[in-house]
């Protein structure tokens, strides 16, 4: 679900994924890149040959839903809500558009007829886009990443290497290795950054595809022993960050898209 999740996120979903119907997207802020709260897209297209454009901006990116508003177009309300919850082994994806015509009663008409259908094959064919994605995301190596909250706080650590990184924060955690358990590598890792144990609580955001092929999960996890203090072993400082301090840090890129994530899990939203 969370690498669904991610998919979702993803410009390119919103970009490639629509362009099959006439649709031409574009992230206002950032291309190829996972959109967060906050972010605006620009969508071009025609409805029975007019010339429609509508810009929308992201309200929700989290694991289990993603929703956007419409700030500027032709309507006066537009929402958009995609939930998701894991049945099985699958993802089940559920959206939800809801708009109001600006034409009265002849515009209810115009929805049943063409809108509403308009609609279903946009979403149609963004559902492929994001199944496309997540499929080839599936078989990546994952990176685990561990949001330890203590407090009201989370510990954010900073990378002493490589030199493009050196002096930016990430959480700690590493690759899982083959056959162990995501969990077990929370724990391990750790252990080997901060000589401190840790008990996993849950998960936290959606997955984070990373340059360098791998995909990026992140867990919560407690100490198990609250008076324990972590140390620095690997990197050169660890901080006990406050939810108000996180966007300020300097993070690596792929933690970045995942601020307000972990903004929500100190905050309890
Ligand atoms: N541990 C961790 N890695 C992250 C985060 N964000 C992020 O992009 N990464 C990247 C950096 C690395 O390319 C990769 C983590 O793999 P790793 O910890 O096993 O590798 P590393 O680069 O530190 O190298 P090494 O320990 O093998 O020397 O994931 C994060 O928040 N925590």
């Amino acid at each position: 679900m969370a690498t669904v999740g991610a998919a979702l996120r993803h410009t390119r979903t919103a970009e490639v994924g629509l362009a099959a119907l006439g649709v031409s997207g574009r992230a206002a802020t950032r291309p190829a890149a996972l959109l967060v709260p906050g972010d605006e897209i620009v969508f071009h297209t025609k409805i029975a040959r007019l010339p429609v454009d509508l810009t929308t901006r992201v309200v929700r990116a989290d694991a289990d839903a993603m929703s956007s508003v419409l700030i500027s177009g032709p309507l006066p309300e537009l929402r958009h809500e995609t939930v998701l919850a894991e049945v099985g082994p699958r993802t089940l994806l559920t959206d939800s558009v809801h708009w109001t015509t600006p034409f009265g009663p002849l515009g209810r008409l115009v929805d049943v007829a063409v809108v509403r259908r308009f609609v279903l094959d946009v979403l149609a064919t963004r559902i492929a886009a994001v199944r496309e994605l997540a499929e080839s995301w599936a078989t990546r190596p994952i990176v685990v990443g561990t949001a330890i909250v203590h407090k009201g706080r989370l510990l954010a650590q900073q990378r002493s290497y490589p030199a493009p990184d050196a002096g930016r924060w990430e959480l700690p955690g590493g690759r899982v290795e083959p056959g162990e358990d995501e969990s077990a590598a929370v724990v391990r890792e750790c252990q080997e950054e901060l000589a401190v144990e840790v008990r996993p609580t849950g998960r936290v955001g959606t997955d984070v595809p990373l340059s360098n092929g791998m995909l990026l999960r992140i867990h919560a996890a407690e100490l198990a022993d609250p008076t324990a203090t972590p140390k620095a072993v690997e990197h050169s400082e660890v901080r006990w960050v406050e939810a108000d301090e996180l966007a300020a840090l300097d993070w690596l890129d792929a933690d970045r898209v995942l601020v307000h994530s972990l903004r929500n899990l100190l905050t309890g939203t």
